[in-house]
């Protein structure tokens, strides 16, 4: 099957874009890991498919698959994205588009300067919730937060913070992001059972009290240049430990996201960032296995 697509990136995280709103493709999971493959594929951490609004009041739904073909609750560059997407190639004439996501409604919102500016909602910091399953474990409190203790594979202990932007994070503090194991530590806390959906990875280094530096090893992705919505889950545990004011420069390495929450439960995560067109192109995709 010869498909269409669009390739772009948000600090980094990057995205095969699939225009459905004249008919959706119905690819499988093997065909969402075809164009993923950064070898026999285009390439990308996830595939994001514009579909028409499925109720009055929505502009827009969008689906995100992972790079392993898993469809997921929410992607923060990927929103960006999908925001520059709809408005440059003329499918709205909105600057604030209200979208629909397996998590619920979101607002992009094209701003001045060229960047997008997303309501990501508020955050989750019920345990259940996340979902991650505290049953037997003694939290330890640092702030208005509460750390768990995660048994890794050589019985040490990792202390994380779970925080759900729609989609689960596990976020932990690290003295040097760049230098942090987040290729041995990334792998074991993604799939470890306490997160019966998996789980992002998040490798926080705070710099002040209002800029971090982040690392992400993702659910479904592996690490990635950039994770909007590991940003915002970053910045919220940074809040409710007391550590960080409500507007933070987080830095990626891919690049610079602005994120901003009150640190009140009832109030949404703002995350201001980049998103930018990388090329156009078709490709032949196999045929659904
Ligand atoms: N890997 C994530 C989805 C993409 C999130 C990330 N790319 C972002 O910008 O928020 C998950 O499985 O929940």
């Amino acid at each position: 099957m010869q498909i269409r697509f669009t390739k772009m990136q948000g600090a980094g995280n990057d995205f095969v874009v699939l225009d459905e709103t004249r008919g959706l493709l119905g690819l499988s999971p093997a065909q969402y890991r075809f164009l993923a493959d950064r070898h026999f594929g285009v390439g990308a951490d996830q595939i994001l498919s514009v579909r028409p609004a499925p109720e009055a009041g929505i502009d827009f739904e969008y689906a995100i698959h992972n790079a392993d073909g898993g469809e997921v609750e929410q992607c923060g560059n990927g929103a960006r994205c999908f925001a520059r997407y709809v408005h440059d190639r003329g499918l709205t004439d909105k600057s604030v588009i209200r979208v629909k996501t397996l998590s619920g409604v979101i607002a992009p919102e094209l701003v001045a300067d060229g960047r997008v500016r997303v309501d990501m909602g508020r955050p989750e910091l019920r345990p259940a919730q996340v979902p991650f399953d505290a049953a037997g474990l003694a939290p330890r409190s640092e702030g208005a937060a509460q750390l768990w203790p995660l048994l890794l594979d050589d019985a040490s202990t990792q202390w994380v913070m779970p925080v759900s932007m729609g989609n689960p994070h596990a976020v932990l503090w690290v003295d040097d992001a760049d230098t942090a194991p987040v290729a041995v530590l990334g792998p074991q806390i993604e799939r470890h059972p306490r997160f019966p959906q998996r789980v992002n990875a998040g490798f926080l280094q705070r710099l002040s009290r209002s800029e971090v530096r982040l690392r992400v090893f993702e659910r479904g992705a592996g690490e990635t240049l950039a994770c909007g919505t590991g940003a915002c889950a970053a910045v919220v545990a940074g809040i409710r430990q007391g550590l960080l004011d409500t507007q933070v420069q987080v830095h990626t390495r891919g690049g610079l996201l602005g994120i901003a929450w009150s640190g009140n439960d009832a109030d949404s995560v703002f995350m201001t960032g980049p998103a930018t067109f990388v090329f156009d192109g078709q490709i032949e995709i196999p045929e659904a296995p």
